[in-house]
């Protein structure tokens, strides 16, 4: 189900420029679909950077005839123009042309899936820093405007820019405050990271709870999951859609998972993009936050990609994970029911190059189908035995007080509970914090049934030795 409407950009020709190799518009070709646009045509170019268009001169040219030849809307640029290419260029199409480029163009699909105030306040900071150095551009040519000139463009750019920083920062500190008091309730938090369209958010529904165990094990899991969404968890559909389209996700969503015992709250995060400048994916800095305070992070490649695209790919993610993830990292090779054996080794292959030669401290690759729920059970293992932990030993008397405390063991970890004549034996694993919980809480009986002792009343059958 798709909850996002489609925008109209209108009719689009996309250029893209190379140096090094004919440029393949497929990434540029879907992103503007994203937005929107009817793609009506295409103009490549394999050479150097021309200062002055971008593309050769005469390839601007040319460029300006298809869009008056096929009637487009729009020109969107696979690459990042400066300023002063964006004008030229823009002087050089039909009237009325819009010029959108890489970047702008992911602007475009974010400010029309931006929902909540977080990620409306994080568009408008990247638009606005997208705009600054194009408005300085303007002002400086302007020599009637002096940049100290209260009430200047640039001045005023860049106090909007203060201000939506401050308002930022207090969203970012809210969510940082509810991370901790889930932390606090024992969850684990777990991050889902990666390329646009991996498949983060199939694997985020079926990783989520109400959604596991049966439906993957019945019948080695039928792919049936919409169905199964409408049965189980009516409110799944509402979260982290799915879909094949880039940016599908834009806001993080939060869900409950039961992985080995363990409490975790698993976060999709919004997809991300090659060759976007650093601050634009440092503005969604809700993703980043959650990579960043995440105990675990997955990061999910699509098994489909031919090699060479797949490490590219997994390089942009890899390069957001060393800076932001503290974390282990769990590289998830999804849409393994794509690729025949040989081409799924290969990209195991290259998973594991990439990830060897970077900085990121990484497990073992995990192959799994979100699609089928195929070696979901592999993952889940490999996510528990990434998450930091500890275990535990103890015992509590076979009392009534102790069930409550038994329970609670169940639902904060994964407990094995061996029921003895007069004591409860329990080897308890989990988060640090609720391990330690957990011995306080069984010293605390330990200590109440010694003081009760002498009143009698103690509960529990079978007391003879
Ligand atoms: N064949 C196959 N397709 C899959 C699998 N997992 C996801 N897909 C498809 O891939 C497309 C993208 O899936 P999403 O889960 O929306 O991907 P995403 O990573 O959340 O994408 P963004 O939110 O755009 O970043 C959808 O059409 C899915 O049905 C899989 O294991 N096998
Ligand atoms: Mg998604």
């Amino acid at each position: 189900m798709n909850t996002r409407e489609r925008l109209d950009g209108g009719r689009a020709v996309v250029a893209a420029r190379d140096a090094d190799a004919t440029p393949d518009t497929t990434e540029i070709r879907r992103l503007a679909a994203a937005a929107g646009y009817d793609v009506v045509g295409e103009l490549t170019q394999r050479r150097a950077e021309d200062l002055r268009y971008n593309v050769g001169a005469g390839k601007a040219r040319e460029l300006a005839d298809l869009v008056a030849a096929t009637g487009a809307d729009a020109v969107v640029f696979d690459g990042d123009l400066s300023p002063g290419q964006y004008t030229d260029l823009v002087e050089l199409l039909p009237d009325g042309t819009a010029l959108v480029d890489r970047y702008r163009l992911v602007l475009e699909i974010f400010a029309d899936g931006a929902g909540s105030t977080a990620a409306t306040t994080q568009v408008r900071l990247a638009t606005l820093r997208y705009e600054l150095p194009r408005v300085r551009r303007a002002t400086e040519e302007s020599l009637l405007n002096a940049a100290t000139e209260k009430g200047s463009p640039v001045l005023d750019v860049e106090r909007r820019i203060d201000a939506l920083e401050a308002k930022l920062d207090g969203i970012t500190d809210a969510a940082a405050d509810r991370r901790e008091r889930r932390r606090e309730a024992g969850f684990d938090l777990v991050a889902l990271a990666g390329y646009t369209n991996a498949g983060k958010s199939t694997l985020l529904r079926r990783l989520a709870d109400d959604l596991d165990v049966d439906v993957d094990d019945a019948g080695g899991g039928g792919g049936d999951d919409d169905r199964a969404d409408g049965d189980r968890h009516p409110d799944l559909a509402e979260t982290a859609t799915v879909e094949d389209r880039l940016f599908e996700t834009l806001e993080t969503t939060t869900r409950r998972a039961t992985l080995g015992g363990r409490r975790v709250l698993l976060t999709d995060t919004v997809g991300l993009v090659a060759d976007l400048p650093h601050d634009l994916v440092r503005s969604f800095s809700a993703t980043l936050d959650e990579v960043g305070a995440a105990d675990a992070v997955l990061a999910v490649v699509d098994a489909s990609d031919p090699p060479e695209r797949l490490r590219r790919r997994l390089e942009t993610t890899v390069d957001v994970l060393a800076a932001d993830a503290t974390g282990p990292v769990v590289p998830v090779v999804n849409k393994a029911d794509r690729p025949d054996d040989a081409a799924l080794a290969a990209a195991l292959a290259v998973v594991d190059e990439v990830l060897a030669d970077s900085d990121v401290d990484s497990r073992d690759p995990v192959a799994v189908s979100a699609l089928d729920g195929e070696n979901l059970d592999a993952l889940r293992a490999a996510v528990v035995d990434a998450l930091p932990g500890a275990t535990a030993t103890f015992a509590v008397p076979n009392a009534a007080e102790s069930q409550a405390f038994v329970s609670w063991l169940h639902e904060h970890g994964d407990a094995d509970v061996t029921y003895r004549p007069e004591s409860i034996a329990v080897s308890f694993a989990g988060r640090l914090s609720v391990v330690a919980e957990a011995e306080r809480r069984a010293a605390d009986l330990a200590a109440s049934d010694a003081s009760d002792a002498s009143d009698a009343g103690v509960a529990g059958e079978g007391e003879g030795e």
